[in-house]
């Protein structure tokens, strides 16, 4: 599989903190790539560089193979990463289909008059959501009526809204109950298979071992393993974690 981001020796420093150390990944184009590791070890801060929040005092990002520089979210975004924080900026006063359009939204012209295509938005909308869940329906429906779960569902529509290829969750699952979790993770599933890449932030090993293709466990701002096939257990990733252990085991 085509490499579709890679970081290459990214050192970044907060004051005296040495938040990363030399952080090399490479994450496949269409594979779900989780980043995991104990508080501290520099999750957030990889995630905030991917999406152009911080930049990195020394080292490269690429994307495709060709090395970019995010000094804005707009520029990330721009590139094709969306990134969907723990805050999912959603507006819950709003609708589903005004969410998923906010900042973007579509107009046609009546006699001269741009005025907002609310039936176009709504039914453009229903598409995206028809990719990740067949469960929602109503466009209209405001966000402060869903579960955590379809919350996410209305972040990710908006990602896909900016046409982004790859779509970064930080945390999707932390603080959601065990039925909502499960319609993350199959959200993410539905992800992989509409073709995106998917890069995944999360404490939770089981959630990480029921959906990654691969894992790359940072440790105190270095990447300590990447892990993958038959190796990506919850037990196994915790164990690598508690142990900080670099042997792959068999
Ligand atoms: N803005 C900041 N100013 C100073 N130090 C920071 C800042 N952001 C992060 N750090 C420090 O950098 C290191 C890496 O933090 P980071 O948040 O990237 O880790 P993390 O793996 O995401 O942790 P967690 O799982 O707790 O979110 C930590 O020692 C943290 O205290």
């Amino acid at each position: 599989m085509p490499v579709k981001i890679s970081t290459r020796d990214i050192y970044k420093n907060y004051g005296a903190v040495e938040a990363l150390r030399g952080v090399s990944v490479e994450v496949h184009e269409g594979e779900i790539h989780a980043i995991c590791g104990d508080n501290g070890a520099g999750k957030s801060t990889l995630i905030k560089i991917l999406a152009g929040v911080e930049q990195p005092d020394q080292g490269s990002l690429l994307v495709d193979g060709t090395e970019r520089h995010f000094d804005t979210p707009n520029a990330s975004l721009r590139a094709g990463l969306a990134t969907i924080h723990q805050d999912l900026a959603v507006a819950p006063d709003m609708s589903i289909y005004q969410n998923i359009f906010m900042g973007a939204e579509l107009t046609r012209r009546v006699l001269g008059l741009r005025l907002l295509d609310k039936r176009r938005m709504r039914s453009d909308a229903m598409g995206y959501m028809s990719q990740l869940n067949d469960t929602i329906t109503d466009m209209n429906a405001k966000v402060n009526a869903l579960s955590g779960g379809q919350r996410q569902a209305v972040a990710i529509c908006r990602a896909l809204r900016w046409n982004a290829n790859v779509v970064i969750l930080d945390e999707p699952t932390a603080a959601l109950g065990v039925r909502e979790t499960e319609q993350v993770l199959e959200l993410v599933r539905s992800l992989k298979k509409n073709g995106k890449t998917v890069i995944l932030i999360s404490h939770a090993m089981n959630d990480v071992a029921a959906v990654a293709d691969r894992v790359t466990i940072l440790r105190t701002g270095k990447v300590q393993i990447t892990l993958e096939g038959g190796s990506l257990t919850a037990d196994n990733l915790s164990h690598y974690i508690l142990s900080g252990e670099v042997n792959r085991v068999h």
